[in-house]
């Protein structure tokens, strides 16, 4: 099956609280939301949110309540094989009975290992595909939350959109502002949008996607959501692949809060060498693992006319996808990092070392020798 074809999963998660449920009772209602299943996982011994969405079966949905117990830790191997067997339980004549899959994760969840599951587990792999994260925080208490709370801030950290909730309540405008902006810098990459009284809109949700933007209506300058950063002026010249420049400095802020994650963004002026590029991805993904929350980049490579587009979370780094053409003029790279534990000035070491060696001649060299190695030992057979 294509990436195309697999059935759509969002990943509804925020922290206890928040309005999650609140949400998908909102977004169930909504014409283009039927034949949703609704995955929803509870902390603690009884679960009520499963009978909070109850109506969503009234609206053409299926809601199944997944074992108590968090599913990032505890239930992690039930969630797997509740998602691996929905295609077929819930299914007539061979026909899977939804569109989508929604999962509502605990306020406690770590969504990354969540993410990992959906990504990793090669049965669900094949059938699915992670359309997008969506992370409720609070207007009034997300600010505080989000400092005392490393599930809070991995929340906000994986997000392709985050719903600022309860908008509607009397919020004081520092109280709001102070937080839109803690968010921005934690996450630069997602999009954020407030809402109201727990409604959402559910084309928000439906636009989204996480992987391939290159398939999607979305224009890639939004999947990235730095364009706000990116016009700049460019900062100091510090050389890596290519000319390398900062144009933000949100960690600066982050650091402030003293915690873990953090956000780097980088722009490259010029083109970068397809083997150098190639194998900072693949030596250092690996390399930073757990660490590095979320990667994104659109990438001009040296001999392409289109952009190209990777994509990352943790251990797991998506096939690059080559875009024909770029949406517009600004040709240069943009990457963004959302890091636990990995500094700038780490990241910018590993570019150096890539730099510096060189690859297309080290690539070159190996071949050769493997040839005429092969050649002896053909002479030899002979
Ligand atoms: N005024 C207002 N109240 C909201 C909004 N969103 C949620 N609430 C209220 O906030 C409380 C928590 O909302 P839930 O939707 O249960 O939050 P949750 O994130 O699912 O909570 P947990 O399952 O405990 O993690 C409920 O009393 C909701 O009615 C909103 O946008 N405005």
């Amino acid at each position: 099956m294509s990436l195309k074809e697999r059935i759509p999963v969002y990943l509804l998660t925020g922290f206890l609280g928040s309005g999650k449920t609140t949400l998908l009772n909102s977004l169930v209602k909504q014409p283009g939301m039927e034949r949703s299943l609704i995955l929803i996982n509870e902390f603690g011994e009884v679960g009520l949110d499963h009978l909070l969405v109850s109506h969503a079966k009234e609206d053409g949905n299926l809601v199944v309540e997944l074992g108590s117990g968090c599913l990032c830790c505890a239930t992690r191997g039930d969630f797997a094989k509740t998602l691996r067997d929905t295609p077929w339980r819930y299914a007539r004549d061979g026909q899977p009975l939804f569109d989508r899959v929604i999962i509502e994760t605990t306020g406690l969840a770590d969504p990354t290992s969540i993410i990992q599951t959906l990504m990793r587990d090669r049965t669900i792999h094949l059938q699915f595909r992670l359309q997008g994260v969506v992370t409720a925080v609070d207007a009034i208490n997300g600010a505080s939350t989000i400092i005392q709370h490393i599930e809070a801030r991995k929340q906000v950290s994986v997000a392709d959109l985050l719903l600022v909730t309860k908008a509607d309540l009397n919020v004081e405008k520092h109280t709001l502002d102070a937080l839109l902006q803690q968010l921005a810098e934690r996450n630069p990459t997602a999009d954020i949008q407030m809402t109201n009284n727990g409604t959402v809109a559910a084309n928000l949700i439906l636009q989204l996607d996480h992987i391939e933007p290159a398939d999607s209506s979305i224009p890639l300058k939004k999947w990235l959501n730095i364009s706000s950063v990116s016009s700049q002026p460019t900062g100091n010249n510090l050389k890596a692949f290519a000319q390398l420049n900062p144009i933000s400095e949100p960690q600066n802020d982050i650091n402030r809060h003293n915690d873990h994650i953090q956000a780097h963004c980088f722009i490259f002026d010029e083109p970068l060498s397809e083997a150098k590029f190639g194998m900072w991805v693949d030596i250092m993904v690996p390399l930073f693992g757990k660490n590095l929350l979320r990667l994104k980049g659109i990438i001009n490579i040296q001999g392409h006319a289109g952009p190209v587009v990777i994509h990352g979370v943790q251990h797991t780094y998506h096939p690059a996808a080559y875009l024909p053409e770029w949406p517009d003029d600004d040709r240069r790279s943009k990457l963004v990092f959302i890091t636990y534990d990995i500094d700038r000035q780490t990241l910018e070491r590993t570019f150096e070392v890539f730099k510096e060696r060189n690859y297309e001649t080290e690539a070159k060299f190996l071949s050769e020798a493997q040839n005429e190695e092969h050649s002896k030992q053909e002479a030899i057979s002979v």
